[in-house]
């Protein structure tokens, strides 16, 4: 990999903001995290939010590529009393994958392989995650993710079965296919090509168009002007997607996760070894992720179903037009 710009000391990036009510959690101290590239890592610091009584169940939900543990803020309509996520009744724990740059330990943090980031895999993310619910105490967990977080709850059904009673996935295959290595490719490309900003702001751009879907942007974006003159107005919105991503996300993050996503290759015989109830949910218009392609994966589950969310907005319903999944999640995660 080129050396990329803006080298910085470990942490989160400094446009990352501090989140209300964030914890720190210092796990892999007596024994180190080894990562499948075969590296041990110690000291893994890993941030996270909790909702609710601490208790030897937990909801954990897994976010998306640039998500936060911070439920509370990109999921509001799904946390609360009454709501799928709620913490009268559930305990409810969210952390930042390792290798994200939202607290928890980032590529700057981990051991370098061969001159360059570690190549994380998911089960890498899952087996921290593990050791979280150790640390907090949880012995069962259901898990709802959705996108990354929906692949990221593959991996934990296959690392972790002794832990997961169920689970809810959202908008996400169990491998990417090559329309989705190939979206990553063009972006970590930017990235590189770029490097300090701009090029995640390229690959932002394309990404957001992978996210929607061109129904999407004809109801929202088909004016031309309405932001900077003689242009239009979806030239202006990528734009500014971009703009918005570079400030609050790291470059070597976005290669580390769009890697790790790219590289989880798990067999249909390991998906038919599932044994837990999981409900797969896929999203009528995903270019991203074709709820054909979603729902295969759900028949080779032993115990899968399969719902579909129907919505013109493509892969980011599940955040902008979520109809009626929190009733299928509030349904469906709880033991
Ligand atoms: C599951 C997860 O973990 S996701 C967590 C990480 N991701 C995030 O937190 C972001 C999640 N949010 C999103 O991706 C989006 O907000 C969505 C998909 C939910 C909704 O998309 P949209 O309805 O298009 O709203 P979005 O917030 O993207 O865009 C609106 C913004 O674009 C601006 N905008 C809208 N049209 C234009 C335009 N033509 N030109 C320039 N700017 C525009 C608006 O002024 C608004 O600005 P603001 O953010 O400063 O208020
Ligand atoms: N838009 C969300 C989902 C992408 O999969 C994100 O940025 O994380």
């Amino acid at each position: 990999m080129t050396a990329l710009a803006r080298p910085r000391e470990p942490g989160p990036p400094p446009a990352a903001r501090e989140q209300a009510g964030r914890q720190i959690a210092l796990l892999f101290r007596e024994a180190p995290l080894l990562l499948d590239c075969g590296q041990p890592v110690s000291d893994v610091r890993v941030a996270y939010h909790t909702y609710g009584t601490p208790a030897e169940h937990a909801i954990l939900v897994l976010h998306a590529l640039t998500g936060t543990s911070a439920v509370h803020e990109w999921w509001p309509g799904f946390l609360g009393e009454g709501r799928p996520l709620d913490p009268t009744r559930d305990y409810v724990v969210c952390a930042n994958v390792l290798g994200g740059c939202a607290g928890t330990a980032g590529p700057a943090e981990l051991p370098r392989v061969g001159g360059e980031d570690p190549p994380l895999t998911l089960r890498d993310l899952a087996r921290a995650g593990r050791a979280l619910l150790e640390h907090l105490g949880v012995r069962r967990v259901s898990l709802v993710g959705a996108s990354m977080g929906g692949m990221l709850a593959y991996a934990w059904l296959l690392e972790c079965p002794d832990l997961v009673e169920r689970a809810v996935i959202i908008g996400a295959p169990a491998r990417h296919s090559p329309w989705a290595v190939g979206l990553n490719t063009a972006a970590r490309a930017a990235i590189r090509a770029a490097p300090g900003g701009e090029g995640l702001k390229v690959a932002r751009q394309i990404a957001t168009l992978s996210y929607r879907s061109p129904e999407s942007f004809a109801r929202t974006q088909s004016g031309w002007g309405t932001r900077r003159p003689g242009t239009a107005d979806i030239t202006t919105y990528l734009e500014y997607q971009g703009e918005k991503l570079a400030d609050r996300f790291d470059e070597r993050s976005y290669l580390a996760l769009t890697g790790a996503m790219d590289r989880f290759q798990p067999s249909d015989a390991e998906l038919r070894s599932v044994q837990v109830p999981v409900l797969v949910v896929g999203i009528s218009s995903d270019l991203l992720y074709s709820p054909a392609e979603v729902r295969a994966y759900a028949e080779l589950l032993p115990r899968g179903q399969y719902r579909e969310l129907e919505s013109p907005h493509g892969h980011d319903a599940f955040l902008m037009d979520p109809g009626p999944l929190p009733e299928w999640v509030t349904t469906f995660s709880r033991p």
